[in-house]
C-alpha cells in the first residue's frame, strides 16, 4: 500500500533503513529542541479560510530564478542519498525532473555532479556549496557545476563549525561505509582522472568578503542558504545575492534556534520583496507550505521527506512525495479560496486572541 501521508512514508523508510542510516537523516543537533519547534510551528497556526471567491483550480507553476517549476516546493541539498538507496542522487533527480521541480544537489551527493545532471536529463538543477577555505579547489568546483547546466548556487552559511549530533556519536556513525564518497569533493586528477574525495571543511573564517568574492567568480545566482537574522537578511541585499532560503538547517546546526516559520515574518519585512525568499523546515503537509506562503515565502524547500521516499521505494518514492505534497498544496489552496499564490496571504492566518494580547501589553 502507497504511504498516504509523507510521516507513513517515514515510518516505512525507518523500516527499510539501517537504524544508524535512518538516524543519520532523521536527527538533529544536541536536544533536537529546533528539530521539534519546525513542525510543531505549523501545527500551531490555524488557517482561516475565504470561501466563494470562485478562483476555479489552483495554478501552481512559478518561476525562481528565472526557472520555471511547476509548483513552489523545491528539493532541499541533503547528502547522501546512495546511503538511502543505491540509485541515489539519479532517482532523486529523474523524480525531480518528471514532477517539473527544482532538485538541489548537496554538495556532499555520493554521485557527481555531472552524472545527476546526466540522469536529470534536462530537469533543473541548483548546487548547494559550502565555500572551501581553499578557493582553488572551490572555483575549480563552481567551474565543474556551471558546466553541468547548474542553474544557481545556494551557499549554505550556517555551518561555521559542524552541528553536535548526538545520535551519530551514540551509534558511532563517523564516515560512510566503503565503496561511498562525496564524487564532488574528488580534485581532478591527470587524464580526466579524479584524485581521492578531500573531507568537506567547515570554517569560522568564512565572512561576507567571501560572498562578495563568489559574486566575482560565477555569474550563476547566488541563494544564501542558512539566514535567519533579518540584520543578515540586510546585508544579503546589500551585497547583491539573489535569494535568500530562510533555514535553520533542519535544526542539525545551532540548537534552539526557534521555527523557521516563526522567524520568517521579520526577514520578510527586511527584505521588503526585493529578493525571492525560500523556507525550509518541517514543511511535512500542503497546509504547511500555505502558511510559509502567506507570511512571505516565495517557495518552500524540502528535506527529510525527499530521503524518506527514496529509502522506502527510490525513484518512485521521491516521486511520490513530490505528487502527495503538490495535490495537497492544490487542495489547501482550494480550500482557502485560493487561485494561485498571490492570493494567499496574512489575512487566512489565525492569530489566537492571546497573541494579540501578549503583543501589545
Ligand atoms: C540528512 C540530511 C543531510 C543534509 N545535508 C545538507 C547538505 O549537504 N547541505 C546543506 O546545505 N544542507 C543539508 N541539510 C539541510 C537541508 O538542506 C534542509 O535545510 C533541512 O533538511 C530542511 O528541513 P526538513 O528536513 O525538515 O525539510 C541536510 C539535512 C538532512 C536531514
Ligand atoms: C559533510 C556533510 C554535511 C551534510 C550536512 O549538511 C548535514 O548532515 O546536515
Amino acid at each position: 500500500m502507497k504511504a498516504l501521508s509523507l510521516r507513513e512514508l517515514e515510518a516505512e523508510a525507518q523500516r527499510r533503513l539501517e537504524p544508524g542510516a535512518y538516524d543519520l537523516f532523521a536527527g538533529g543537533a544536541d536536544d533536537e529542541v529546533t528539530l521539534r519547534a519546525n513542525e510543531n510551528a505549523f501545527a500551531r497556526l490555524g488557517l482561516v479560510p475565504r470561501v466563494l471567491r470562485g478562483r476555479g483550480r489552483p495554478q501552481l507553476e512559478t518561476t525562481l530564478l528565472g526557472c520555471r517549476t511547476s509548483m513552489p516546493i523545491v528539493i532541499a541539498p541533503t547528502a547522501f542519498h546512495r546511503l538511502a538507496h543505491p540509485d541515489g542522487e539519479r532517482a532523486t533527480a529523474r523524480a525531480a525532473a518528471a514532477a517539473g521541480a527544482i532538485m538541489t544537489v548537496s554538495m556532499a551527493s555520493t554521485t557527481a555532479i555531472e552524472e545527476i545532471a546526466e540522469a536529470s536529463a534536462g530537469g533543473t538543477l541548483w548546487f548547494q556549496l559550502y565555500l572551501q577555505p581553499d578557493l582553488g579547489f572551490t572555483e575549480a568546483l563552481i567551474r565543474r557545476v556551471e558546466a553541468a547546466g547548474c542553474k544557481a548556487l545556494v551557499v549554505t552559511v550556517d555551518s561555521p563549525v559542524f552541528g553536535r549530533r548526538e545520535r551519530d556519536l551514540r551509534n558511532g556513525f563517523t564516515d560512510l561505509p566503503s565503496g561511498l564518497c562525496c564524487e564532488n569533493m574528488r580534485p581532478a586528477g591527470p587524464g580526466g582522472t579524479r584524485g581521492p574525495a578531500r573531507p568537506i571543511a567547515f570554517s569560522e573564517a568564512l565572512s561576507w568578503e567571501h560572498i562578495d568574492w563568489l559574486r566575482k567568480s560565477t555569474s550563476l545566482p547566488l541563494v544564501l542558504k542558512g539566514l535567519v537574522h533579518p540584520a543578515d537578511a540586510k546585508m544579503a541585499l546589500e551585497r547583491g545575492v539573489d535569494a535568500v532560503l530562510v533555514s535553520n538547517h533542519g535544526g542539525r546546526q545551532l540548537d534552539t534556534i526557534p521555527a523557521t516559520l516563526e522567524l520568517l515574518p521579520p526577514i520578510a519585512e527586511a527584505i521588503g520583496g526585493r529578493l525571492p525568499i525560500l523556507l525550509d523546515g518541517g514543511i511535512r503537509r500542503g497546509t504547511d507550505i500555505v502558511k510559509a506562503l502567506a507570511l512571505g515565502a516565495n517557495a518552500v524547500a524540502i528535506g527529510r521527506p525527499v530521503l524518506w521516499g527514496l529509502a522506502a521505494e527510490g525513484e518512485a518514492g521521491v516521486a511520490h512525495v513530490l505528487e502527495t505534497l503538490r495535490s495537497e498544496l492544490e487542495r489547501a489552496m482550494a480550500l482557502c479560496g485560493c487561485g494561485s499564490a498571490s492570493d494567499v496571504g496574512p489575512e487566512l492566518l489565525h492569530v489566537s486572541r492571546w497573541e494579540k494580547q501578549c503583543r501589545t501589553s
